[in-house]
């Protein structure tokens, strides 16, 4: 039996493609899910990237997913097409604080209709929201996301590279949808909050509700009245 093949039989292989505007976050998605880290620094992907990535889906099925971090610079270009084939899965991403970005998948769309239009099989295809850390910053409205996904049948997922926020339940929902497995609704919120290394981690938005005070520093003649440090660090949670 070979590494890839478990008790049920060998690996399913799935082909992802994730398409979007540039610096909207494909890369850093890709790498929060296939290795767990995130990277403030700006790197422009010239082509293409690839990850690869097990998981585990309900009822022991073993999938690998084959990730392609297509660069936003792509579009019009001669290998877009060569990338797009063959996908089982599409992921068309943009920043929720970034219109245009939004705006612009309507071309991604339109190239992804055209490569697989003779397909047997139609791609998948999910509307993913990224930087939902930046809520605050929000410039494409919910209701536009709702829209867009009733009028082309797309699923849909908000999600936050940065923090992990629900990154793994986006690519489990989508593994599991092209596969035909439906997840139960503990499964998705277990997931909602777990890295791929299936420890959960706190929010983002939870996070912000913890606010660590200022080390207070006693003065010197006040120091008999206080007889341990001169120094106290508190940690305060807010409602
Ligand atoms: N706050 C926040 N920043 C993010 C998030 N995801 C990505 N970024 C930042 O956005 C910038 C662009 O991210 P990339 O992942 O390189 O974007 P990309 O879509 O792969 O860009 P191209 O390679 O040009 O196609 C980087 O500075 C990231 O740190 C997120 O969820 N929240």
């Amino acid at each position: 039996m070979s590494d890839s093949d478990s008790e049920e039989g060998p690996d399913r292989q799935l082909k992802l493609v994730v398409l979007g505007d540039g610096t909207c976050g494909k890369t850093s998605l890709a790498t929060r899910f296939a290795q767990e880290t995130f990277g403030k620094q700006y790197k422009q992907t010239i082509g293409l990237d690839f990850f690869l990535k097990r998981i585990i889906l309900p009822g022991n099925l073993n999938v690998t997913l084959q990730v392609w971090d297509v660069g936003g610079q792509t579009i019009g270009g001669k290998m877009l097409d060569k990338y797009i084939y063959g996908a089982q899965g599409i992921l068309l991403v943009y920043d929720i604080t970034n219109c245009q970005s939004f705006e612009n998948l309507e071309d991604w769309y339109n190239v992804v209709k055209k490569v697989t239009e003779e397909s047997e099989t139609q791609p998948l295809v999910a509307l993913v929201g990224n930087k939902i850390d930046l809520e605050h910053m929000r410039t494409v409205k919910v209701d536009k996301h709702q829209r867009f996904c009733q009028e082309n049948n797309f699923s849909s997922h908000f999600v936050s590279a940065k923090t992990g926020d629900s990154v793994f339940l986006c690519f489990q929902r989508i593994a599991a949808d092209i596969l035909g497995i439906k997840l139960n609704k503990a499964e998705m919120e277990q997931s909602q909050y777990k890295n791929c290394m299936g420890y959960s981690f706190v929010p983002w938005h939870w996070q912000e509700h913890v606010v660590r005070a200022e080390l207070v520093k006693y003065p010197e003649e006040d120091n008999q009245h206080h007889n341990t440090s001169n120094c106290q660090s508190k940690v305060c949670s807010m409602q």
